[in-house]
Parts: structure tokens; C-alpha cells; sequence
């Protein structure tokens, strides 16, 4: 059963009723696509409930980003949901408003020092506190037992992970996989922006990623580091990509000899369109 929630009153309400049960959320922006989706049928196999949350979250786009012409597809959303043909309950959270979120005289940040200040981090100043503010607002009216959140955003889900571990929040976080669509795309609900010359642009992304990730793979980190730095330096010589980095993939920081796992994340900018996208690879030190 779907049940729709536009008022947080409301919701509140219903999820008291709720108890003790295992609950799963899954936090979206909306114009649910097929890597959502994978987010909220992992949640209902494992969990009683699954709480949707449809929310554009006002804070966490800067002055000139798309906050305005974000897709907003509530009726499709729900149909989308309705397709997964999930028996346990589905209920999905969307606010009418931003004050439901935000009631008259909010003035709370949650912010996070030391992921948060490279790379998205770094071209939307101020964007995670304003993702941290809104999730942890979310798990406070939601109150789940776990929290799904798509790899794609790699340095959002490991803020989130510190917010958790740092304030001991009584929830698990689960990382999912990133859905791509047969190109290599990674599934994101701005790639609807993209005409079709610009999608096969925007492939660059993850081609990059990949040429990347291979090196790493067939050589020893120390082997490749020369390979790999030309070929970062190249790249972000072209004003289109806003970072290509490798790092440590458990704290974002330079890859050292204790590394064990590294990701290789970038953001490139298609037209009006930024899109990101990772790779996550385990080291090899030598051989
Ligand atoms: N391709 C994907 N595979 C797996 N999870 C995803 C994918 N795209 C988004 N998610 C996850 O879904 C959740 C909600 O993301 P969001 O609503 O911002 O979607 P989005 O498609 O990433 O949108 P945007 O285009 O704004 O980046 C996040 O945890 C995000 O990481
Ligand atoms: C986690 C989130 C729903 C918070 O608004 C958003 O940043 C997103 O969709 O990834
Ligand atoms: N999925 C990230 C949300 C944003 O770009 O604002």
C-alpha cells in the first residue's frame, strides 16, 4: 500500500502509530528514475516500512542553480512507485511546503567540517550544509532504522555516515550501487536537461573515470601515478570539468601508502548541466 503525506502533522501522527517496526527511508529530491528506485526496493526487502521522502531542499542549492526549474513529478513519482508492485507498505513524504520542513523561525545549520569543503563541496559553497541540515531534519520526523543513500553522490553519503557516527544518531546508513543507463550514464534526474548531442558529451564523464580506473587496476598505484596525473592535468585544463581527483575513498583525503581503496570522482559540466559521477577501486601498492 502507498500512502501519501503532504502535511508533516499528519505524518507524525501515522509514524507514532508506527512503534517499534523496522523502517527503511529513502531521501529523494523526486522525479524518481531507475536508481531511486533501486534505493526503495532494497529498503522494502529488508525492512516493514519504506518512508519516501520527495523534497526539494531549498537550502542546499546556491543563488544561481536550477532550484527554480528542478523537475517536480509528484503524480509520476507516485505511478513509478506504484509499478515496483512492492506488497509492505510504502509511504511517501512530500511535503506541501518548505515550512513544513522549516517551520517559521527555523534557524538551524547542521554542518560538517572536513569532507565538506573539497570538491562539490567546493563549487556550491554551502551546499551540504544545507543536505545535512535537511537529512538530519528528515531522520528526526522520520525516525528510521536505516537510511539508503546512492553512491552516486559518494561525498554526500559519507557526510552523512560522519553526521551519524559524530552526533550517534540511533540509525544505520547503506550505500547503494549507481544505476546507469546502457551508455554508462549514471541515472540523474538532470539528465533530462541534456539534448541527445549533449548526452554523448556528458558520456566523457564516465568514459574518463573508467580510462582512470583501468590504469589503476592494471598497475601498481606507483606505476600509474605518472599516467594518471597527466592525465588529470589535461583534463581540468578544459573549463568544462569542475574536479577530476583519485583520493582516499574512506575520508576524501590524498591517496598514501595506507590506502587501501580509492575513488575516482569527477564533475563535468554539459551545457547548463553539471553532472557528477565515481568509481570506487581497491590499490594495489606493488607487485
Ligand atoms: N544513478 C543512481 N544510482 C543509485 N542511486 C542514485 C542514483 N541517482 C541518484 N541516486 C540516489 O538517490 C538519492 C536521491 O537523489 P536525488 O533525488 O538527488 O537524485 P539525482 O538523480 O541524483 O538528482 P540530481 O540530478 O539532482 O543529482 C540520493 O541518495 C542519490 O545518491
Ligand atoms: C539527500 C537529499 C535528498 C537531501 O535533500 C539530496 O541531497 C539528494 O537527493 O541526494
Ligand atoms: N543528489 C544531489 C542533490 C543536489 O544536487 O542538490
Amino acid at each position: 500500500m502507498i500512502k501519501l503525506f503532504r502535511k508533516i502533522d499528519e505524518f507524525k501522527e501515522y509514524r507514532r502509530s508506527l512503534g517499534q517496526t523496522s523502517i527503511g527511508l529513502v531521501p529523494t529530491m523526486g522525479n524518481l528514475h531507475s536508481g531511486h528506485l533501486s534505493l526503495i526496493e532494497e529498503s522494502s526487502k529488508y525492512n516493514e516500512v519504506t518512508i519516501v521522502t520527495i523534497f526539494v531542499n531549498p537550502l542546499q542549492f546556491g543563488p544561481n542553480e536550477d532550484f527554480d526549474k528542478y523537475p517536480r513529478t509528484l503524480e509520476q513519482d507516485l505511478q513509478s512507485i506504484d509499478s515496483l508492485s512492492i506488497e509492505k507498505d510504502i509511504l511517501v513524504l512530500a511535503p506541501e511546503s518548505a515550512s513544513e520542513i522549516y517551520p517559521n523561525g527555523f534557524s538551524t545549520t547542521i554542518s560538517i567540517s572536513g569532507l565538506t569543503e573539497k570538491l562539490c563541496g567546493s563549487s556550491r559553497p554551502g551546499h551540504f550544509d544545507g543536505v545535512t541540515t535537511v537529512v538530519y531534519q528528515l531522520f528526526n520526523i522520520t525516525k528510521p532504522s536505516i537510511a539508503y543513500f546512492g553512491q552516486k553522490d559518494f561525498q554526500q553519503q559519507l557526510i552523512i555516515k560522519k553526521m551519524v557516527r559524530d552526533l550517534e544518531l540511533p540509525l544505520q546508513i547503506q550505500t547503494m550501487p549507481i544505476i546507469r543507463d546502457e551508455s554508462g550514464l549514471a541515472k540523474s534526474s538532470r539528465n533530462q536537461y541534456l539534448s541527445d548531442s549533449q548526452r554523448t558529451e556528458a558520456l566523457e564523464l564516465s568514459k574518463k573515470i573508467s580510462t582512470i580506473r583501468e590504469l589503476l587496476q592494471e598497475s601498481s598505484f606507483i606505476d600509474s601515478q605518472i599516467s594518471i596525473n597527466s592525465i588529470l592535468e589535461e583534463t581540468l585544463r578544459d573549463e568544462r570539468w569542475d574536479y577530476l581527483e583519485v583520493l582516499d575513498s574512506n575520508n576524501l583525503q590524498s591517496i598514501s601508502p595506507t590506502t587501501n581503496e580509492a575513488v575516482i570522482l569527477g564533475a563535468l559540466k554539459v551545457g547548463e548541466t553539471r553532472l557528477i559521477d565515481n568509481q570506487v577501486v581497491k590499490i594495489i601498492y606493488a607487485r
